[in-house]
């Protein structure tokens, strides 16, 4: 891992309007780390990691990408920092009337010049890397939770992003599936060299994949503390980030 910045807000205000969401956010992302995003419910995760993709502006501070303030940029240059981005949303959010292999073909068939072939034998690399090689002309009704959540994945890796963003992986997927997905994560950051940001719950999976983080308060709305999950869990002395992350140890799992 090396020590480069690539993601950085400096002083970020979130408000959808009226409503403020978060203040005062700062928080650096190493290249080839993973962060993960925690807080408990309604704290603003999701809306902090849409800041992060672009899909929210900031009322007040800097968001920048490798250096680069995202939105002193032009539309332009913004839509090709985006094209570094890949997003798996909750749900894996597939088209429901597409198979697979068209579902990962999509984005490279809208954005990019690749000839048919070409983009089949990518599609194919892209299933093949989340275990999905069978399933490319299934239909994604037929297919489980899980594999939904792996298709989502090959389909946000369709572009070649070298820095993706995901929003409760695990959600919904019983722990074996989940550590599955959580092992296709951390391929991602030591085979592909990704970035990697998680908004994420299952402590299990936070204290085996994350390198770094940052805690959301719901209440004083704004970030209470700054640290890899097991350095809050060891080291905050803050009680609700102590709860939060010991929660687990509570009910008698016992973890790293
Ligand atoms: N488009 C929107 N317009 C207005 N308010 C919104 C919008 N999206 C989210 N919010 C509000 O922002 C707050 C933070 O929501 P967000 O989904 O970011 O929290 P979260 O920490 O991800 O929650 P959870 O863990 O429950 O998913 C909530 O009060 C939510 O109602």
């Amino acid at each position: 891992m090396t020590e480069e910045t690539m993601l950085a807000l400096d002083g970020v205000t979130l408000a959808f309007g009226p409503k403020l969401i978060q203040r005062d956010i700062s928080l650096e992302v190493r290249r080839g780390s993973i962060f993960a995003i925690m807080g408990g419910s309604g704290c603003g995760k999701s809306t902090l990691l849409k800041s992060m993709i672009g899909l929210l502006r900031p009322t007040t501070g800097r968001f920048s990408v490798q250096g680069e303030d995202y939105w002193a940029a032009t539309p332009a240059r913004r839509d090709v920092i985006n094209h570094r981005f890949g997003v798996l949303f909750q749900s894996g959010a597939l088209w429901s009337s597409m198979t697979l292999g068209e579902n990962v073909a999509l984005p490279m068939q809208m954005l990019t010049q690749l000839a048919p072939d070409t983009i089949r034998r990518m599609v194919e690399l892209k299933l093949g890397f989340v275990g999905l090689s069978e399933a490319i002309d299934l239909m994604p009704s037929e297919i489980s939770g899980g594999m939904r959540k792996r298709a989502g994945l090959a389909r946000a890796l369709s572009l070649d992003p070298d820095i993706l963003f995901f929003d409760e992986p695990s959600a919904g997927l019983d722990p074996i599936t989940s550590a599955r997905l959580d092992d296709l994560i951390l391929n991602l950051r030591d085979g592909l060299g990704a970035t990697i940001v998680i908004v994420s719950h299952e402590l299990p999976s936070l204290f085996r994949i994350a390198d770094a983080g940052i805690f959301l308060d719901a209440r004083s709305k704004t970030p209470i503390a700054h640290g890899s999950p097991a350095q809050l869990r060891d080291h905050c002395t803050d009680p609700q980030v102590h709860a939060f992350m010991t929660r687990e140890r509570e009910q008698g799992d016992n973890n790293p």
